[in-house]
């Protein structure tokens, strides 16, 4: 049943009006002034508000300036009432963003009329509004509606100094269940996999699929600790939880889950910074093994204690007889602190993966052009999604971003963002590639004779 607030000094037209908006079947809240109005709206929901143009006090007009500046009341619609000779106020009342106006006395089946035309109206706009924000097979946030919500909440932590969380979840190996199972189970794989998700996060933990097998949650007012506790609340849960594929002969299938995270604990530039943490986060737990939780703040905080090892250890030792590594800026598009950390501060074992790296992949421009002309998806999601895990592994964290991003264009089936983004991809691939060229040109010589 729809809920209206009749708003009018009149208590005449405030009779009249309770005994027909309930005689139609809408419940009626009534009240005498716009300052009590909008305290009501303040703790109760309404679905219209029928105002009065002129009251002693605030008057309708100011008020309704009011209901549409504040975010949680703006959406409401509202008719004003008002008297037959006031134009210039209706005018001014629908600039202001009324939704309609009935002139007093009104005429009952015009009021009722416009009343369930403006009530239809807003219908259709949650409608479209639920259709751009959810994500159309889960029904949560979708990408757009969840970095609206997770900035919301990160200013609001700012303002508040309070810790907020966010981390990142990736199924494991997912393309192994459509493979083997079907699209249908993996959508099926997908839909429980949400479920499971808003029953072990708290309500106002907000949730979104990023695309794909990608999803997020941002955690206000939550310390890492917490956070952490409900993320592996969430994997054991997941790991135990038993889902019957689509067609009956195959047997019951279990997934798991990676899981990045990082906390506003830790310096935060904005949210990007830190969704890239937890991104970093995750794609360590990736290429540790899976199944298991990475808190990105700890990576930080065990490159920051290696950093100030090697420091000492270069004071100490002639520099001469220490073999250093080239520094970061030395390595263009190459963050030495993460791919370092990633082989636990071995500087030697780095440079060879770094030859490693330069081998099997410097010519990956050209196999992932030859594989987009060819329109060869399969290769291209391959190289693509090869590429994002080494770039992680060794530090080349831009690179990371743009193979990540063709990776889950290919996967969305984002045709036309294709050969934009491998663009992006190639033109640091070169980058990356010439500064390993430069500076490990000794190494590769070695190598390669
Ligand atoms: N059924 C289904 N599959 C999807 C959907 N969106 C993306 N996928 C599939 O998800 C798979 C993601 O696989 P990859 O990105 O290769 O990664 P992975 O197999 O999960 O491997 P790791 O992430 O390395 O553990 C691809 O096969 C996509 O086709 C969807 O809405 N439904």
């Amino acid at each position: 049943m729809y809920k209206i607030l009749a708003v009018d000094d009149a208590k005449d037209t405030l009779l009249l009006l309770e005994f027909d908006l309930s005689a139609e079947g809408y419940q009626v809240v009534t009240t005498d002034a716009a300052d009590s109005a909008l305290r009501l709206l303040e703790k109760e929901h309404f679905d219209l508000i029928l105002l009065d143009m002129y009251m002693p006090g605030i008057t309708g007009i100011a008020a309704l300036e009011v209901i549409k500046k504040k975010e949680a009341l703006q959406h409401i619609p509202v008719i004003m009432l008002s008297a037959a000779d006031g134009e210039d106020e209706i005018v001014s009342a629908l600039e202001l963003g009324a939704d309609d106006y009935v002139t007093k006395p009104y005429i009952a089946k015009v009021l009722l009329a416009r009343i369930a035309t403006s009530l239809r109206l807003m219908e259709k706009n949650r409608e479209l509004e639920m259709l751009a924000t959810t994500d159309f097979l889960t029904g949560i946030n979708n990408r757009g509606r969840f970095y609206e919500l997770a900035s919301k909440a990160f200013t609001e932590s700012v303002r508040q100094t309070s810790e907020l969380v966010l981390a990142m979840f990736d199924i494991d190996l997912f393309k192994l269940v459509n493979d083997n199972y079907g699209h249908e189970t993996g959508d099926k794989v997908l839909l429980e996999y949400t479920q499971l998700m808003a029953k072990v996060f708290r309500e106002h933990d907000i949730l979104g699929r990023l695309g794909g097998e990608e999803f997020a949650v941002c955690f206000p007012h939550t310390a890492i600790g917490e956070a952490i506790n409900a993320c592996e609340r969430f994997r054991l849960c997941l790991e135990q939880h038993a889902i019957m594929p689509e067609k009956q002969e195959q047997e019951t299938l279990f997934v798991t889950v990676s899981i990045g995270i990082a906390s506003t604990g830790i310096a935060s530039s904005g949210l990007e910074d830190l969704i890239r943490r937890a991104d970093l986060g995750l794609y360590q737990a990736k290429n540790t093994g899976r199944n298991k939780i990475i808190d990105a703040d700890k990576l930080q905080e065990m490159n920051e204690t290696q950093e100030s090892l090697i420091d000492y250890i270069d004071t100490v030792n002639d520099e001469k007889t220490v073999a250093k590594v080239p520094q970061a800026q030395e390595l263009p598009g190459i963050d030495q602190k993460i791919g370092l950390g990633n082989v636990l501060g071995d500087e030697s074992l780095f440079k060879e993966i770094l030859v490693m790296f330069y081998q099997d992949h410097h010519e990956d421009k050209e196999k992932l052009q030859s594989a987009l002309s060819a329109k060869d998806n399969v290769t291209t999601k391959h190289l693509a999604h090869t590429l994002k895990g080494v770039a992680s592994s060794i530090g080349a964290m831009s690179l990371f971003e743009r193979a990540k991003a063709l990776d889950n264009a290919i996967s969305g089936g984002d045709k036309d963002q294709y050969q934009l983004l491998f663009e992006e991809v190639a033109a640091e691939l070169i980058r990356v590639m010439a500064g390993i060229e430069q500076e490990l040109a000794e190494q590769l010589h070695d190598v390669s004779s």
